[in-house]
């Protein structure tokens, strides 16, 4: 199930992200008793952190991940991690073991992603070839069309496990696979900007070069939701129908 929307703004744009997310959280926690939540990073969804951490939420069933990480410490500006505590997890009254960041302690990113893809088995319990499923992973779009940290032309983006470093020019990430994030039982794309534009026609194009354009690998076996605002996806052809 693909569902695309075009919001009037970015306000517009938090705010329905906002009440997707909660709904799929809160279906989630009804269903199973608890909800898995992956991040994306970058700037687009820190309005839509702070308004989740607004919320008023059972905030002890809810397990937070990272779809990709800068290869930072903890505290530099550039980390993932850093922002989503700052906009939300620093907020709330989460338990600190429902936050699960990516390591960016060890000399080798490779054994960084190996200790993630150990942690994500042991909390799912899954082994082998077998795939966890995350209720929601939320990603944005950088306007070279990559995804969490799959990057155009890059090895990670043929990596077939749960993690792999992946590179933007020479600085090491680590990320979700294409597998992982496809297993998802919920995918929400939220992306603002004109500077996204030409992208997003190449990732929806019918016969774009999917290496070239990281974005149209994912294709999850649940729902996948693009969210975009005007500026985005004026000149993509789609309804803007709501629902949840
Ligand atoms: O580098 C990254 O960029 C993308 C998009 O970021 P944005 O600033 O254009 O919103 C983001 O999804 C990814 O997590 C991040 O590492």
């Amino acid at each position: 199930m693909k569902k695309v929307e075009v919001l009037s703004d970015k306000p517009a744009l938090i705010e329905r992200a906002l009440q997707l997310t909660i709904a799929k959280m809160t279906n989630a926690i009804a269903e199973r008793g608890v909800c898995t939540i992956a991040l994306s990073g970058g700037s687009t969804p820190k309005p839509l952190y702070e308004a989740i951490a607004a919320q008023h939420l059972p905030w002890e069933k809810i397990h937070v991940f990272w779809g990709d990480e800068r290869y930072v410490p903890p505290n530099h500006p550039d980390s993932n991690q850093l922002m989503a505590r700052q906009a939300w997890l620093n907020r709330v009254n989460i338990p600190g073991e429902n936050i699960h960041p990516i390591p960016t302690n060890e000399a080798d990113p490779a054994v960084a992603a190996r200790k993630y893809e150990e942690h994500l088995q042991a909390f799912f319990q899954t082994s082998g070839d077998e795939f966890p499923k995350f209720d929601i992973i939320l990603l944005g779009m950088g306007s070279d069309g990559h995804t969490a940290s799959l990057f155009p032309h890059t090895e990670a983006l043929k990596a077939r496990g749960l993690i792999a470093v992946g590179n933007k020019q020479e600085e090491p990430r680590i990320t979700f696979t294409v597998p992982l994030i496809n297993h998802a039982r919920c995918v929400v794309f939220v992306v603002a900007g004109a500077d996204k534009k030409a992208a997003l026609a190449q990732v929806f194009a019918p016969d774009a070069d999917d290496f070239n354009y990281p974005s149209r690998l994912i294709q999850p076996q649940g729902e996948l939701w693009w969210l975009l605002d005007q500026s985005a996806g004026e000149e993509l052809q789609v309804s803007t129908a709501a629902e949840s």
